[in-house]
């Protein structure tokens, strides 16, 4: 973030995005479409997140062309949360650790997503093969998304369920008191307007990057990045993907347009 500004780009092959560039919804359409991102900003951007689902939703090949989307970044030394919003109990939680989180494995990324709505402790096993490995993971706490609230918003005896999230990754932060940011991010869409201060969330105290998609597409822009966020501003890596994609397929379109998305997070978020 430091480097390359506070942005995220994420590989998004929506079969309409792979339209507007001439590619074919197949395999082969989607390989072209997510290596052509990776050739045009790999080494230029904080990290790159591919959405799993579209590539789940072309079977094996699909889940090929991620493998080789995730080692194509590791190549041109560009950081990758895989967005696989995972979620589940136990050895099943340890087995999904073992797929993104491992040394080795073929879908290793720098970080993945993870859903904690069957309990923050669940995830306890990609917790720690993530610390042990050097990765991170991102904690949904406020999703982007309007459905959202009706369980993240809700309050339970413990206080709001977004903040068992924001209090988990905290206390995970903790144990590494001396890293500058910890490695157990927050996914808080750039919509979610005064949520976080309303439910009393201390997003800053809790170390950690704070993943912010929700920008361009969605309809959230640099005034909404520092209302959300206030001063916790300064961990936020503001995510979009069709708010970059769009500009594709050319190489230096898809840098002028991740240009354009730096100068205008970095502005808000100093
Ligand atoms: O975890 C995410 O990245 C995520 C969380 C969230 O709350 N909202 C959200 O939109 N996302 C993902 O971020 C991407 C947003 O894409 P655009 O709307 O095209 O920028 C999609 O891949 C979503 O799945």
């Amino acid at each position: 973030m430091d480097t390359h500004g506070p942005v995220c780009v994420g590989i998004d092959p929506h079969p309409a995005l792979l339209e507007t560039w001439g590619l074919t919804d197949s395999p082969e359409g989607l390989r072209r479409f997510a290596l052509t991102v990776v050739d045009a900003l790999g080494g230029r951007v904080a990290a790159l997140k591919p959405q799993s689902a579209f590539f789940e939703r072309h079977g094996s090949a699909g889940i090929a062309v991620l493998e080789e989307v995730l080692a194509a970044a590791r190549t041109a030394g560009t950081l990758t949360v895989l967005d696989v919003k995972r979620g589940d109990i136990g050895s099943t939680m340890a087995g999904y650790a073992d797929a993104y989180l491992r040394d080795g494995a073929p879908l290793a990324a720098d970080a993945i997503t993870l859903s904690p709505y069957l309990g923050f402790a669940s995830l306890r096993p990609a917790l720690d093969l993530a610390r042990s490995t050097g990765r991170g993971v991102f904690v949904l706490a406020l999703t982007s998304n309007p459905e959202g609230h009706h369980v993240q918003h809700a309050v339970a005896a413990a206080g709001p369920v977004a903040r068992q999230m924001v209090d988990g990754a905290r206390a995970e932060n903790d144990i590494d008191a001396e890293a500058p940011l910890g490695s157990v991010g927050l996914v808080v869409g750039a919509t979610v307007g005064a949520a976080a201060a309303d439910l009393g969330l201390d997003l800053a105290a809790t170390r950690g990057p704070l993943l912010a998609p929700g920008v361009g597409a969605q309809g959230a822009g640099p005034r909404e990045l520092v209302h959300v966020f206030g001063d916790a501003r300064r961990q936020v890596l503001a995510s979009t993907s069709r708010g970059v994609l769009a500009a594709g397929p050319s190489a230096s379109a898809l840098r002028d347009a991740l240009g354009s998305a730096v100068d205008s997070a970095a502005a808000a978020l100093r």
